[in-house]
């Protein structure tokens, strides 16, 4: 056996969605914040195609990079990388971090509830574990400052005519639309549909209506469609379906914590949800994250919520990929029949 790189990775999901960790054999990337070193690893491309593309990777997969954190408070920092973007924070992938480090012993767990701090590229996020015989049970997030950016904007979708939608960013960008109006139950059997359409309406949104988050002028576009269900009021609160298409085209087997971050800051903006009222979201495969507004504050001049989300999480193996100095495809390959929405 010869190799000239071992990556050591962790894989784990976050209720279905694929969020390995890499925890050992790559050097933290140039750069003097996260986000630099972010932006690194998004240009230089290398690390993205070997441990994204085929034959390590494919598109169902995310990928974390642990990195020294830079903030004073924090006691881990990852670098998130999906199938097409390298982004400020990703609901799923923070909660698998969080589990990866806690249930593998990089940190220290405490019983009944761990507290850290992580660093994601977009900023701080606090994380409260409920722990049980040396489990992390339950990963509380308290997400990235989050916001409505339009409400009820125009778009026109080739074949669909012209929809109303909303616009958000959640520790991601997010443009909404109304999943009953467009004939979707939100059930397991629409996720081809879901994924192809959920792309053409992104597109179309970065085509005609744009992103721009008010104090990090690196993040100008759409990342994702969210498919979001009718609101149901309950005994524990709000409950809701939802579908997130990811670039390429995909559907998020979780409920996208990012997506249920961005759906609540609308409905705070729209009167429909208050401080402290709990929201639970439903993915196609029937997984849930609960989300809860524990505030508010300004990103830049617009009003923002402060989004905690939880949801559990669950180490799947170990992995140590590697690379023999005479395989042609160093990089690894993607082909449209799995990569894109067809
Ligand atoms: O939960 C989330 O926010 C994410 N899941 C995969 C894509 C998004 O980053």
């Amino acid at each position: 056996m010869r190799s000239t790189k071992t990556i050591h990775v962790i894989s784990a999901h976050a209720e279905g969605e694929v969020g390995d960790v890499i925890v050992g054999g790559v050097a933290p990337p140039p750069g003097e914040t996260i986000w630099e070193q972010s932006r690194w690893i998004a240009r230089d491309k290398s690390l993205r195609n070997f441990v994204l593309n085929e034959p390590r990777g494919g598109v169902f997969r995310h990928v974390n990079l642990l990195v020294p954190p830079k903030h004073p408070e924090a006691d881990a920092a990852f670098i998130i990388m999906e199938p097409e973007d390298t982004p400020p924070m990703s609901g799923s992938n923070s909660i698998c971090v969080s589990t990866v480090l806690l249930d593998s012993g990089i940190l220290p767990m405490k019983e009944p509830v761990t507290e850290i701090t992580l660093e994601a590229p977009g900023g701080l996020v606090r994380v409260r574990a409920e722990c049980r015989d040396g489990k992390a049970e339950r990963i509380f997030v308290r997400n990235l400052p989050s916001f409505a950016d339009r409400l009820d904007a125009g778009l026109e979708v080739e074949g669909l005519g012209t929809l109303t939608v909303d616009t958000a960013y959640g520790g991601d960008s997010f443009v909404i639309v109304d999943a009953p109006s467009m004939g979707f139950g939100l059930t397991a059997d629409e996720a081809h549909d879901i994924a192809r359409l959920g792309v053409r309406i992104t597109n179309a949104a970065n085509a005609q209506l744009g992103f721009h988050h008010p104090e990090n002028p690196d993040w100008t576009h759409f990342s994702f469609c969210l498919f979001a269900g009718a609101i149901e009021r309950g005994e524990e609160g709000l409950r809701t379906g939802a579908a997130v298409a990811i670039q390429p085209g995909k559907v998020d087997r979780s409920p996208t914590g990012t997506a249920l971050s961005a759906r609540m800051a609308v409905l705070k903006a729209r009167g429909k949800m208050a401080e402290g009222e709990q929201l639970t979201a439903v993915s196609l495969i029937g997984s849930t994250f609960s989300g809860r507004i524990v505030g508010t504050t300004t990103v830049g001049d617009r009003p923002a919520i402060l989004p905690e989300i939880s949801g559990r999480a669950w180490i799947t193996g170990m992995h140590q990929h590697m690379l023999d100095p005479s395989d042609p495809w160093p990089e690894g390959y993607r082909l449209t029949d799995t990569w894109g929405a067809r």
